[in-house]
């Protein structure tokens, strides 16, 4: 059985009792809806972006006041004399909409560029501005609040009662999980993944992670402002009091105690807090002789409990029992990249051209010169490999010409363009592909979903594409090249196999083959046959081979001496960040100062 069976089933049960549930079990579920529509958009901000936000309900607050002052305020009524009565509260999801985006997008150029706990400390501070704003701005009632809204209606159809509005709230929430699970299962999906774990290796794929941010940030924020608005035309009545901080603190328990790195978590969540508030508070002030606000001590002890037996929230477990038990299978990934469309090519630059040039690029870490005025190329249809004893400035060149630092003196040019200040998106974009000392690859997905990730540059779709599923042949184009390069690198095999449960050597391999689905024109390798097998340095030596054959310009930092001098063309020498020898293998193992620098060392 498919687990969408699950899905259809649990919707076509819900739509047949709706009619027949008690009124208080249908407010309920109404509620349970109004916040899981908050906590989804928490699970792809917190639970797949990496970035925790306590101040979603502020933004819900947002949806709700706009609504409630342009169906109330008479100066609203002014300027939308024109406008029929119904459409007032259109005309508040509109305006709370717009309203909410700005806010989310200034909150989240400030906020975002924060990092480590810095960043759910400044959604703390603006939860709380905001909730001060709605209670003490005379125009939106005060603490009073605002009441008599209307209700909603649609074509003439009132949706006062909740077993009417139920439905809207509900179809917003499945409609929100199907365009979020297919926007997690695109291109852009791919890059967002990558924002919690991966930023400096997306940005290496071409990836603009700031902006990713933002729009996941802004996104969450408008399901949280959509929830507002059905909430207020569900109360009909609004006050700063649902809008606090110790509400936007619940959204976050909703989030993670279901499972936050998951869609249906968020539904799991919401309903299980919801359920457990609503015990708790008949229950806790009974046994305890006097009322508060005790349910707040349960859930903290609850979210202590779940971190600590179950860090990835309640629903994998229930997903993992439901798998076992149902026999449900995930669907295979369906490959449909026979007749897939080519992604577009670009020409290798002919043999022999200068792709990259560094010159004189010095960098100094305050008073240390990592590098100091090194000048080297790398030709199309070359193996240039740049060694050096540990600590002789190899990784931080590296960094120089990948444009994750720029130099302090001196120039890279790439393609004839000179870098400096670029981002490393910007040198994906010309052509180079690169991997990593410290092997970035996002361990729970798989080896094609990895690899797909190296040819985001090369696929345009947005989210609202993918949202909507329209990205399925460029889609299908992405997977296609990524399972090419795949077979290149001799890990068909292990094409579904998430990336974490590979071998470090393995691992290696898939991240060349990612490099290549970028297309790249120069490679630059960050010590490649580390952790390699014998047989496997040897398959490796021979695709770069290849890939030199075909034009490729490749620049490899190396310990292994033996695979080096057999491999490369040329190769530069450091030492105490300075360039000590230049030329062949031969040229270079005879070079006197290069025995010195590694005397004791294995070069031979
Ligand atoms: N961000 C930094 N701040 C201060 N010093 C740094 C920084 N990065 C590197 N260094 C210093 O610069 C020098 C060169 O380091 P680098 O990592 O580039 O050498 P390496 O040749 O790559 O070494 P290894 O082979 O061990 O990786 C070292 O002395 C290192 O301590």
């Amino acid at each position: 059985m498919k687990p969408q069976v699950l899905v259809i089933g649990f919707v076509v049960l819900l739509a047949a009792v709706w009619g027949f549930l008690p009124p208080f079990t249908v407010t309920l579920l109404c509620y349970i809806g109004l916040y899981s529509l908050v906590a989804v958009g928490l699970v792809m901000l917190t639970g797949v972006g990496g970035m925790t936000s306590f101040g979603q309900a502020a933004f819900v607050g947002l949806g709700a006041y706009a609504t409630a002052w342009i169906c109330t305020a008479p100066e609203a009524a002014q300027w939308l004399s024109f406008v029929p009565k119904g459409l007032y509260p259109w005309v508040g999801l509109a305006l709370g909409l717009a309203v909410t985006a700005l806010i989310a997008w200034g909150l989240g150029a400030v906020t975002l560029r924060l990092s480590g706990h810095y960043l759910p400390l400044g959604t703390i501070a603006w939860g709380l501005s905001l909730y001060y704003m709605f209670g003490n701005l005379q125009a939106l009632g005060g603490f009073t609040g605002i009441s008599s809204l209307p209700p909603l209606e649609i074509f003439g159809l009132s949706l006062a009662s909740p077993r009417m509005l139920g439905i809207v709230i509900w179809a917003v929430l499945l409609l929100a999980i199907w365009a979020l699970h297919n926007l997690l299962d695109s291109r852009e999906g791919r890059a967002i993944r990558a924002l919690k774990t991966g930023r400096l290796m997306a940005e290496s794929m071409g990836v603009d992670t700031a902006q990713q941010r933002i729009k996941l940030f802004v996104l969450a924020a408008l399901l949280a402002a959509v929830s507002g608005w059905l909430y207020a035309h569900l109360q009909r009545f609004v006050n700063p009091t649902p809008f606090n901080l110790n509400i936007g603190i619940e959204y976050l328990f909703m989030a993670v105690v279901g499972g936050s790195g998951h869609l249906w978590g968020a539904v799991l969540g919401a309903t299980l807090i919801t359920l457990l508030k609503e015990q708790l508070q008949d229950w806790l002030p009974r046994l305890l002789g006097t009322s508060g606000n005790f349910e707040i001590v349960v859930f903290g002890l609850l979210m202590l409990l779940v971190l600590q037996r179950a860090s990835g929230g309640l629903w994998p477990l229930l997903a993992g029992f439901a798998q076992r038990v149902l026999k449900l299978q995930p669907p295979p990934r369906a490959l449909a990249t026979a007749g897939a469309a080519s992604l577009e090519q670009r020409p290798l630059p002919p043999a022999g051209e200068q792709i990259l040039k560094a010159d004189k690029v010095t960098k100094r870490f305050a008073g240390l010169v990592a590098n100091n005025a090194v000048d080297m190329d790398v030709r199309a249809g070359e193996v240039h490999a740049l060694i050096g004893p540990n600590g002789a400035g190899k990784s931080t060149f590296f960094n120089m010409i990948s444009g994750v630092d720029d130099p302090t003196e001196g120039q890279v040019r790439l393609m004839g363009q000179v870098m400096q200040g670029k981002p490393s998106r910007a040198f994906a974009a010309l052509g180079l592909g690169r991997t990593f000392q410290h092997v970035r690859l996002l361990g729970e997905r798989s080896v094609l979903d990895n690899v797909a990730l190296g040819a985001h540059r090369r696929g345009h779709k947005g989210w609202i594409a993918s949202m909507l599923r329209a990205d399925r042949a460029e889609e299908a184009a992405v997977l296609a090249e990524a399972m090419r390069q795949i077979e290149r690198c001799g890990l068909a095999e292990v094409a579904h196999t998430p990336a974490a449960s590979l071998p470090l050597g393995q691992q290696r391999i898939v991240e060349i083959a990612r490099a290549l689905a970028g297309q790249p024109a120069l490679l630059l390798l960050d010590e490649p046959a580390a952790g390699l097998r014998h047989l496997e340095k040897q398959s490796l030596a021979k695709l770069l081979i290849q890939l030199r054959a075909e034009g490729l310009a490749i620049l490899v930092v190396e310990h292994d001496m033996e695979f080096v001098m057999n491999l490369a063309d040329r190769i530069t020498v450091l030492e105490f960040g300075t360039v000590i020898a230049h030329g062949t293998p031969a040229e270079v193992q005879a070079n006197p100062r290069v025995i010195a620098a590694y005397l004791g060392g294995d070069l031979a």
